[in-house]
């Protein structure tokens, strides 16, 4: 947090507004604590600083940031006994009731011993509203605040770069004028001085991997310090305010390098708890991450309570619960605020996964809508969004981990496919934490925080209870794993059309073998993925429709251009299939396999059928369908006992464990169609075997619907004219049968005559390409027959029927 420290042996404001307060900026609390310095006296000061010594501690237009930090815990008496540091002046009597949470509506209820502190820094209050709070709040003491001009071992401190909850930073210049920043303990609380050491031994296993160098320290002087490299540039805070956010690409690369930081630093068996945009230093492309004051060190003593910044704390913290996961949840909201400028408030509040339109707020902080016209709300980059919603799930454990973030990171910024099955939630993939975080992380139960909540098992999900319907629990779920399906579902998915994905799903479980749907519908498969994979239902953009034809249009119009110049009935095999973007790079053999058979034109020109018909009748192809394809919620349904399968899959066995390694997709290991033969009953009336499949020698995933030339208007009105004469002929027949008057004479044979002319009239339209239903006019032909010779019979009195 980057603030101007208060000049020398002020006073620090103390101003903490009790009701809500307007939060122009994320990282702002409703109030700041109040802080007293207990040092009144002031330190020899140079010239050049007596002028801001002088001056009103200024207040930071939008600092104060609420750190819930168990470090700051309010017991001024016990923390003035403990520590040796002389206090000229007697300390105001502390209110000994514990601070009141910043705002009600953002910081939920604490435990009944977690009393939440507020970070000291001043708050832009009005002095008319502090005046009547200051005395019944309890105040902070803090250590002598040390000037510039001080010394420092061979250091001399020059000006202030911020202060935080318990240290302030200055520049130094060494003996041999080297820069460093030097950061100095001015909190004041029993155990300041084991963290203030903590966070500087940490700082120097990190070895300047993401982190500032360490320099040196001075931790057992009266008043401790260390020295780390000055890292130039600014907070990401302040430079997304003064340029702006970042772009998506920009915020990829500042992603890689947190999550690098982070991957060390958990290498060190720590978290820092603390990620947020101040807490970041950019210069140029480099960014650095600072601020190790809560980190989490897991070898170490240090306490489980709540601390970080409630902006962008993960909701496991506030309950004094810490995950391994618990830094990517806080990683992802910055990443969020780095490429919007924005958070909208109380994200991590809402006890539930995010979803896209949770990100960004209709209506930017700020704007009276009444006077300024409405801002457009930020865009943010779909890749960096996609992340930002796996990063950000609710429970620790279905976000990826930091392995797996770098790994699409890292993919998206060569520009190539992810791997979809790394952001996967780690539920599905490995039912618990992976290796590194297992290794970073005590063997047995952790976090155990002064006795309180057992709080993470290795191995186990945080709670059983939470998990969702997604879980891996029927050999089927394991689709979720085939790359080559995932790839292209990845595919259509980003591109908005969701209403393709169960075409896609249907022709790739036709191609591997029906028997891994387990009797289930390329819908309910479809919607499983989609659950399991967050994904929430998309709408193609305006002018395509939303199947898998109108998907190959929009990504690859000219082949289907080429496509439907092609004779009819004819097989055209040459046109070039069209290559995702880095498709190949997760899964090179599979996943281009099916993606050049899903995106490769129609081989005939048949009338649309669904590849697999028994699954469920061929979706409509109005020319453009806008309505997004609705996600239903997965039924959950209990399959029926049934008899395995002769062989299967190795991912398909049950029982079998899957995981990246493990389970490869089916196409990569030789099931071909036919070769499995479904045997439960159920299962053919959904899905039929794949060995019917082959035998109507239709390869399903080329089978998809053939585009049909769109004749004009004119002569499209003529063929519905034309259609309408075996109709009226048929009408005819029909009057003249129920009017034919024996006795005057009416020819029997006129009614067939006319339903006979109907049907040659249909026969013909249809040998002509025209849509006719046959069989209803042979049936028409047979009534009126029928009819006709019954009443030739009666009114030659070789039938009598009474009338
Ligand atoms: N290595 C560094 N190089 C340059 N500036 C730094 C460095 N370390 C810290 N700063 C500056 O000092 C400010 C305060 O640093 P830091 O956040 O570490 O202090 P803190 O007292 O721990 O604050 P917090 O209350 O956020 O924990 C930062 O916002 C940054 O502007």
């Amino acid at each position: 947090m980057t603030s101007p420290a208060p000049g020398v042996g002020e006073v620090a404001p103390a101003a903490v507004g009790p009701g809500p307060v307007p939060l122009p900026d994320p990282e702002l609390p409703a109030a700041a604590a109040p802080t007293t310095v207990l040092d009144p006296e002031p330190a020899p000061a140079p010239a050049t600083d007596q002028a801001a010594a002088a001056e009103p501690s200024p207040a930071p237009p939008s600092d104060p940031v609420p750190v819930l930090d168990e470090a700051l815990a309010p017991d001024p008496a016990s923390a003035l006994a403990a520590d040796p540091v002389p206090e000229p002046d007697p300390v105001p009597a502390p209110d000994p009731a514990p601070a009141p949470a910043p705002d009600d509506a953002q910081v939920p209820a604490p435990p009944s011993d977690f009393a939440p502190v507020l970070a000291p820094e001043p708050a832009p209050l009005a002095p008319a509203r502090r005046t009547p709070l200051a005395g019944a709040l309890p105040v902070r003491p803090v250590r002598r605040i040390p000037a510039s001009g001080e010394r420092m071992g061979r250091f001399t401190l020059a000006e202030a770069l911020g202060h935080g909850g318990f240290a302030h930073v200055y520049r130094a210049v060494a003996d041999d004028d080297s820069e460093v920043a030097l950061k100095v303990l001015t909190g004041l609380h029993d155990d300041a001085r084991d963290r203030f050491a903590q966070e500087a031994h940490l700082l120097e296993r990190l070895d300047g991997r993401g982190f500032p160098h360490f320099v040196e320290s001075g931790l057992d002087a009266e008043q401790p310090w260390f020295a780390m490299e000055l890292v130039p540039g600014t907070t990401l805070r302040d430079r997304v305010r003064e340029e702006g956010p970042l772009s998506g690409r920009e915020a990829l690369g500042l992603a890689m390098q947190l999550v690098d930081a982070l991957l060390v630093l958990q290498e060190q068996r720590a978290l820092h708890r603390d990620l947020k945009p101040a807490n970041i230093m950019v210069d140029g492309d480099r960014a650095v991450l600072i601020d190790l004051g809560i980190a989490k060190v897991f070898d170490a003593a240090t306490s489980t309570q709540p601390a970080g910044t409630v902006s962008y704390m993960a909701p496991e913290l506030f309950g004094r619960r810490v995950h391994p996961r618990s830094d990517v949840y806080s990683l992802g909201l910055l990443l969020l605020y780095a490429s919007t400028g924005t958070l909208p408030l109380d994200l991590n509040f809402l006890g539930r996964d995010l979803v896209a339109t949770d990100l960004v707020d209709e209506e930017p902080a700020g704007v009276v809508p009444d006077t300024d016209p409405l801002p457009t709300p930020p865009v943010i980059d779909r890749h960096v969004r996609s992340l930002v919603l796996a990063m950000t799930r609710y429970q620790p454990d279905h976000r990826p981990p930091l392995e797996n973030i770098a790994g699409v990171v890292r993919a998206r910024l060569a520009s190539a496919t992810p791997d979809p099955t790394l952001m996967l939630t780690s539920q599905v993939l490995s039912a618990g934490v992976t290796a590194a975080e297992a290794a970073a992380l005590p063997a047995t139960d952790v976090l155990t925080g002064r006795g309180h909540t057992k709080l993470f098992q290795p191995g186990r999900p945080l709670s059983d209870a939470a998990t969702p319907s997604s879980r891996v629990t029927e050999p089927w779920h394991a689709l979720v794993y085939d790359r080559a399906l995932m790839s292209v579902l990845t595919e259509v998915h980003a591109d908005g059309f969701d209403g393709a994905a169960e075409q896609v799903v249907a022709d790739h479980v036709a191609e591997i073998g029906a028997h891994v749907a387990e009797g289930r519908t390329p819908a309910e498969i479809k919607d499983w993925i989609w659950e399991a994979m967050r994904w929430r239902s998309a709408s193609p953009p305006e002018g395509h429709a939303d199947t898998l034809r109108g998907w190959r249009a929009f990504r690859s119009p000219e082949p289907v251009r080429e496509a439907e110049q092609a004779p009819a009935g004819g097989r055209r095999g040459s046109a070039p299939p069209v290559v995702l973007p880095g498709s190949a790079a997760p899964s090179p053999a599979a996943a281009t396999q099916v993606v050049r058979k899903l995106t490769a034109p129609p081989q005939s020109f048949e009338p649309r059928k669904s590849p697999v018909k028994h699954l469920g009748p061929a979706p409509k192809q109005p020319p453009v369908k806008q309505v997004a394809h609705a996600t239903r919620p997965m039924p959950v349904t209990q399959p029926p006992a049934r008899q395995q399968p002769a062989t299967r899959p190795p991912s398909m066995q049950p029982g079998a464990r899957p995981g990246i390694q493990q389970v490869r997709p089916a196409v990569q290991q030789g099931v071909r169609p036919g070769a499995q033969q479904a045997v439960r009953p159920g299962a053919q009336q959904r899905v039929q075997p794949a060995g019917k499949q082959a035998a109507k020698q239709r390869p399903p995933a080329q089978v998809a619907a053939p585009p049909r030339k769109k004749r004009p208007w004119p002569l499209r009105l003529l063929g519905a004219l034309v259609r309408w004469v075996p109709r009226l002929l048929l009408l005819g027949a029909v009057y003249l049968l129920v009017t034919q008057d024996p006795q005057a004479g009416d020819p029997f044979l006129a009614a067939p005559a006319f339903a006979i002319a109907a049907l040659g009239l249909a026969a013909l339209l249809r040998i002509l390409g025209q849509k006719m239903r046959i069989w209803f006019y042979v049936v028409s032909v047979l009534l009126v027959g029928v009819g006709s010779a019954l009443l030739w019979a009666t009114s030659s009195n070789l039938l009598y029927l009474g009338v």
